[in-house]
């Protein structure tokens, strides 16, 4: 399969850095700062699983070349409109593209415009960044990417993909229940996230404050109502118990990259986790504490001027 990443960030640049690293026929579409250091240094991944130095193929905006079968889509939400409108060359009938944004909010407006069958589920568990330098830093044990067929069914997309992905140094699953999967990690990283940027700390300290797990329990709890508001699937006391036990279980030092974003001082996709939220949120559903959270994290981004 030839794969196009877009963004060489910490998601793309991580896992299309794998997969290339495996001998797959990959590319990245970056923009031409990033291009210029890509050519002269390589794409280079200091990871706990063990470093590279890829020497990757390049291509800007557009720039022409065969088509791709499968695009994976690495940007965060606030480039997503940008991306789009140059994006439609290197989509052809047979692309399929596999979104690894956090959230949810994306996938509709991607179906929107490249139609259902062509986006694919997916979602990534890493905690990876780009350092100074850019290279791409990733620190803990988990390096999981997980996509499937919204249906839930075989396809020969999906038989190709496996093979694509197979010997790659990641953990990569395909899963009979991608909406499913999503939404839950929708709900985990808009709890773990929303708290960790509110509070400006890592896991650890807010368990370690008077009122933390008790907020924490109570952010987790609004957006699983929302969330099952939104994926009837998804089982309340289920996924709460499997929110609080691995938020519970994390590293004390863990955050979440919208509170490494912030420490940076960066931009961050608030409005793609919470607002997104209360935007479809039941009327009669009461939120406080999302309300808060998103209250808070709005001001951050009008304090750079957004
Ligand atoms: N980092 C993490 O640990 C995790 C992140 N996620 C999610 O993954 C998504 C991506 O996040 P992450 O990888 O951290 O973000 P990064 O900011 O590290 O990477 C995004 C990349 O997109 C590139 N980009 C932006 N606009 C364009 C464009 N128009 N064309 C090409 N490239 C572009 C940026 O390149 P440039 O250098 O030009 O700015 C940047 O390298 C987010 O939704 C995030 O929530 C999910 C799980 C974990
Ligand atoms: C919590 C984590 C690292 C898990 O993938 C994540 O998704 C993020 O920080 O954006």
């Amino acid at each position: 399969m030839r794969v196009l990443v877009v963004g060489a960030g910490a998601v793309g640049g991580y896992f299309g850095g794998r997969l290339f690293e495996k001998g797959a026929d990959v590319t990245f579409l970056v923009r031409p700062k990033r291009q210029e250091q890509l050519n002269r240094e390589g794409l280079i991944l200091k990871s706990v699983h063990g470093d590279a130095t890829l020497a990757v193929p390049t291509i800007t905006y557009g720039q022409s070349t065969k088509p791709f079968d499968l695009i994976i889509l690495s940007v965060k939400a606030y480039h997503l409109t940008d991306v789009l409108t140059s994006l439609d060359p290197y989509v052809s009938s047979n692309t399929a593209i596999l979104p690894l944004l956090n959230g949810f909010a994306h996938f509709p407006i991607l179906q929107e415009r490249y139609g259902k069958e062509k986006i694919l589920g997916g979602l990534c568990v890493i905690e990876s960044t780009v350092n100074a330098k850019g290279h791409i830093e990733q620190y803990s044990p988990f390096h999981d990417l997980v996509y499937g067929e919204w249906s839930g069914q075989a396809s020969k997309r999906m038989d190709q993909m496996a093979d694509l992905f197979s010997g790659v140094a990641c953990n990569v699953t395909q899963s009979p229940q991608i909406g499913l999967d999503v939404w839950k990690k929708y709900v985990f990283i808009s709890t773990m996230s929303g708290m960790t940027s509110l509070t400006r700390s890592s896991i650890g300290t807010i368990w370690n404050t008077p009122t933390g797990e008790q907020t924490y329990r109570k952010l987790a709890q609004e957006i699983i109502q929302i969330a099952q508001s939104q994926e009837p699937q998804l089982d309340f006391d289920e996924v709460y118990q499997q929110v609080m036990k691995r938020s519970l279980h994390l590293h004390e030092s863990m955050k979440s990259s919208m509170s490494r974003d912030i420490e940076k001082g960066q931009p961050i996709e608030t409005d793609h986790f919470h607002g997104y939220l209360l935007g479809v949120k039941p009327e009669q559903m009461e939120a406080p504490t999302l309300e808060t959270v998103y209250t808070a994290l709005s001001a951050y981004q009008a304090t750079r001027g957004e």
